[in-house]
């Protein structure tokens, strides 16, 4: 159980976190999703209520450095913990740096199956350098170290990004890597890439969203099927010339065939490795790799027996992989955890989308709930989310309001997944209506948290619709294609977030403290305080101010 505080009882009535994803908070408003924006909720918000800005990427959020942007893993995993871990990305970084990797009992076993099968050995994953679900060194060093160890032959299944990196930037990772391919092939070692597409096409869904995706990267990954190509370079440009338009998240599949073959169909005796740490769009595939006859989520035609490892452990509950590289963040002590010990009822909501976020992540990575805990999923479009900004935002509002007027809840929690997903499409317009929807829906939810007596902390887990153009590194302007047009930029930013306090029920008792490197890390204290609880030992330190 939480300590009660002994100088604050805490508000008569519920906590509400709402996470805007993807809303960040940048030095000047150019490209702003955000400053275009229609959205008096929030100008109200900041005109009249405390309100700190909070690090929510780097090494606040335990990425390797401060270079690196956040993302929703780490920004939830950082909210709902209370603490910073040094995350996937740090993680693999680390035990390769180190070579512990190597030395893992489950990469032996990968090198050891793929030499007693066809000798040949799998990687399939993010084709990037984007470090939220995957880095492209990581696939590299493994390539080398199964050549030094004796594996035969490397079979490369990349899913092109452009959302994490630059949108159209798919070849300037395919062209190095091929050439250094092609440098391996020379020591007789045969590496190639086998298969492909743009990872919002195929293999990467998430959280049931739509498993047509995953069924489509086995087709392309493990049968061999799909359109077939000489090379994934020459995949790529006759992709985009055929798709004009389409930026590299969104490419068709391919697949690298010789004489009609495909290269690398995955067959019985060989190994795979499912190279990407982050977990959300892991989960599905390596179900459908790990899964027997039970599983029913489509058809695998074949099922070859591989001995399979997925980089982490992506759920600690499910057990999921069985096989993993490095070990996971041992996430403990989460908000949830002893919220749940402190006999607080508490309620999740997201749609599809942003569910685990809220739910999975937030609990550090762990699919089961805590004692006294209701998740509540509204089911997302499957569409791409620029056709229909608003999301699900007016439905999530609703159940929210529908749990806190049964009064069953003094903790709530939400996501909502409009700056995020729709900033990722690049569409500038599109996503300044995410932000008005979501403005909207506040509009709504504010006056029934007053009615419950409670507060709001309204806040996001990293930047997206804050810049939704690449902008000159010297001018800080939009940077331009060479027709004029403005270079959009679907990825995460590094600009800090929001955290304001709604408060109407403490008669300006409550403030925010500014304190210097205050983080994500520092929700879980605050809204500890806030209930009239001390934080847990572990928490970093409260931002709540009483007066
Ligand atoms: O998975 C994605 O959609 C992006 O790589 C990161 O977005 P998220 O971290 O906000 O989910
Ligand atoms: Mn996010
Ligand atoms: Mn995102």
């Amino acid at each position: 159980m939480l300590q009660k505080l002994p100088s604050f009882p805490g508000i008569p009535g519920p906590v509400v976190v709402i996470v805007m994803d993807g809303y960040g908070v940048p030095k000047n408003d150019v490209g702003s999703a955000i400053a275009a924006a229609k959205k008096p909720t929030l100008d109200a918000l900041f005109a009249r209520y405390p309100h700190v800005l909070l690090r929510a990427h780097g090494t606040a959020v335990g990425m390797p450095s401060d270079e690196d942007m956040g993302n929703s893993e780490v920004g939830h995993n950082a909210i709902g913990a209370g603490q910073v871990y040094s995350q996937g990305a740090a993680l693999v970084a680390g035990a390769i740096a180190s070579g512990a990797i190597w030395q893992g009992e489950a990469w032996q076993q990968i090198v050891a199956g793929a030499k007693a099968g066809r000798g040949v050995l799998h990687f399939i994953g993010l084709f990037s350098d984007g470090n939220v679900h995957s880095h492209i060194d990581h696939l590299k060093a493994m390539v080398l170290r199964a050549r030094d160890e004796g594996v035969k032959a490397v079979r490369i299944h990349a899913l092109l990004d452009g959302r994490d990196v630059p949108e159209t930037s798919a070849l300037e990772y395919v062209e190095p890597f091929e050439a250094f391919l092609t440098e391996l092939q020379a020591g007789g070692f045969d590496a190639q890439i086998a298969s492909g597409g743009g990872r919002m096409t195929i293999t990467m869904d998430r959280y049931d969203a739509n498993w047509k995706m995953v069924e489509q990267g086995w087709h392309t990954h493990v049968l061999g099927r799909g359109e077939q190509f000489a090379s994934a370079s020459q995949a790529v440009r006759a992709l985009r010339e055929q798709h004009p338009g389409t930026i590299d998240q969104d490419l068709p599949a391919f697949v690298i065939a010789r004489d009609g073959q495909p290269v690398g169909a995955i067959e019985d005796g060989d190994a795979v490795v499912f190279y990407n740490f982050r977990g959300d769009r892991a989960i599905e595939i390596t179900r459908a790799f790990e899964e027997g006859p039970a599983f029913d989520k489509f058809d695998r035609v074949r099922v070859p027996k591989v001995t399979y490892a997925g980089m982490l452990q992506y759920d600690g509950d499910l057990k999921l992989p069985k096989r993993f590289l490095v070990d996971p963040p041992a996430i403990r002590d989460t908000m949830s955890e002893w919220l749940s010990k402190s006999g607080v009822a508490q309620f999740a909501c997201s749609e599809t989308q942003k569910f685990g976020h809220v739910t999975y992540f937030w609990n550090g990575n762990r699919s089961n709930k805590f004692d006294g805990e209701t998740w509540q999923e509204v089911p997302s479009d499957v569409v791409p989310f620029e056709q229909r900004p608003w999301m699900k935002a007016a439905e999530i509002t609703d159940a929210m309001i529908a749990a806190l007027r049964s009064g069953q809840y003094k903790f709530l929690r939400c996501n909502y997944a409009n700056g995020d997903m729709v900033g990722h499409s690049g569409h500038f317009r599109a996503a300044t209506m995410s932000i008005e929807a979501v403005d909207l829906a506040l509009s709504r939810l504010l006056p029934a948290i007053d009615a419950a007596g409670g507060v709001a902390l309204i806040t996001a887990d990293h930047g997206n619709a804050d810049e939704m153009f690449e902008l000159d590194k010297k001018t800080k302007q939009p940077a331009q294609n060479p027709d004029g047009s403005f270079k959009a930029k679907t990825a995460h930013t590094l600009n800090p977030v929001p955290l304001i306090l709604y408060d109407n029920v403490s008669g300006g008792r409550l403030g925010l403290k500014a304190v210097e490197g205050a983080g994500l890390s520092n929700i879980a204290a605050t809204v500890a305080n806030l209930m009239g609880f001390e934080k847990h030992d572990a928490w970093d330190g409260s931002l709540l101010e009483v007066r």
